[in-house]
């Protein structure tokens, strides 16, 4: 990989002296917790064509299909208009809302487009976000995210990973934005602060509007879930996932694979691509081919456990390449009250499959198990002999 292609993005002019860089990357051999730092991405590529240690995956881990290579492994989402939910073309509405029940309940993924979210907002967002990447290793440091906290910049969120991922992460939420951001520019935060903060709150109203097409979908009131997710119970986070130019993507992961532990989430993404959902029946990984004007919804486990298990939050992972660089930005739409199955959904043949469990429970050990393909939620909160002997089929 030449110097040129490896600084695109960075901008060489933000890239701190190879010295610090060496002497990141020598500590972050030795840190195995989630403080560390994305230095030795730069310095690889300033450097040239290896990948270090720290982030080669262990071989069963490693993809065969990202975007360097041609791939016949592609999912192309569901798009559901959101305009239909609102009209009065009473097929096009139950079109929309079987497709988006449907999805729900195979891939645990759908993407949705006339979502309301402000593109004017997005493209700001993002273009803050890109600035935020490029400043100097020195200065993203200022915000790093200690061990055990959810918020502030790092690389790794979940721990005790076997490798690192490729990635730079930034993440916050509209109540402690502003104070992260004044870590990376004290007296000019305001400018960051101010679109980021907005755009978490369009989200966030989009959020409470497909929960409650949702939560229609399983047979019940839209509003059923509404006393769960008041001002005080409702909580959004924004992670911003930075994804670099990788030298041997073939070795790397960009987000190891997982399940998202919250209620719902809202990714938008760039053209670049590199999602990718685990498809369990066909014991393959399939690309999702990115659209910009779209917004992916995937079900997450609080909500499959709200459900019964209907909707299913299912693995996903990110692939990197040596071409071009990614961003993301997921937001994560959650409740902190403890949800239980409504008794609306229960029958004999389907009884309730999990305890009732709070997030502030659950946040404790969903971001530390990280190995094998087994459900967490399963694991932790599974009435095991209420749980189905195999899992459903993903269509
Ligand atoms: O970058 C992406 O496409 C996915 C991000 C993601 O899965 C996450 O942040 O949980
Ligand atoms: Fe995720």
């Amino acid at each position: 990989m030449s110097l040129s292609m490896g600084t695109q993005g960075l901008g060489p002019s933000t890239l701190p002296p190879a010295t610090e860089l060496l002497a990141s990357l020598a500590n972050i051999a030795q840190r195995t917790d989630s403080t560390i730092t994305n230095a030795g991405l730069l310095s690889v590529l300033l450097q040239g064509s290896k990948l270090p240690e720290v982030y080669v995956q262990p071989e069963q881990d490693r993809p065969t299909n990202y975007p360097d290579v041609q791939s016949e492994l592609e999912v192309e989402l569901p798009a559901v208009d959101l305009t239909a939910f609102n009209s009065l073309d009473g097929p096009a509405r139950a079109e929309a809302m079987s497709k988006m029940v449907q999805a729900c309940e195979t891939w645990g993924f759908i993407q949705v487009i006339n979502h309301g979210v402000d593109l004017d907002l997005t493209e700001k967002c993002e273009a803050e976000v890109h600035r935020l990447f490029q400043l100097p290793v020195s200065i993203k440091e200022n915000a790093l995210r200690v061990p055990g906290a959810l918020y502030g910049y790092g690389a790794n969120f979940w721990l005790n990973l076997p490798a690192m991922n490729w990635a730079e992460s930034f993440h916050v939420t509209k109540h402690n934005c502003k104070e992260y951001a004044a870590k990376l520019w004290p007296s000019d935060y305001e400018r960051f602060s101010s679109s980021v903060e907005k755009y978490i709150a369009q989200v966030e109203d989009l959020g409470h509007r497909v929960r409650r097409i949702l939560t229609e979908g399983l047979g019940l009131t839209p509003d059923y879930f509404d006393p769960y997710f008041t001002e005080k119970d409702t909580s959004s986070s924004l992670r911003m996932n930075f994804y670099p130019l990788c030298p041997e993507p073939s070795k790397a992961l960009g987000l190891k694979a997982h399940r998202d532990p919250h209620f719902l989430t809202l990714l938008h993404q760039d053209a670049t691509g590199g999602l990718q959902i685990w498809n369990e029946r066909k014991d393959e990984w399939f690309n999702v081919k990115p659209r910009v004007d779209s917004f992916i919804l995937n079900v997450g486990d609080v909500l499959q456990a709200a459900s019964n298990g209907r909707y299913r939050s299912v693995l996903h992972r990110v692939v990197v390449n040596s071409y071009k660089t990614r961003l993301s930005m997921a937001c994560f739409f959650n409740t902190s009250a403890t949800i239980v199955a409504p008794p609306q959904l229960l029958t004999p043949e389907n009884p309730q499959r999990y305890r009732p469990f709070s997030w502030k429970e659950y946040i404790r050990t969903a971001y530390t198990v990280t190995t094998g393909k087994d459900s967490q939620l399963d694991e932790l909160y599974g009435i095991q002999e209420n749980l189905p002997k195999q899992r459903e089929d993903q269509r």
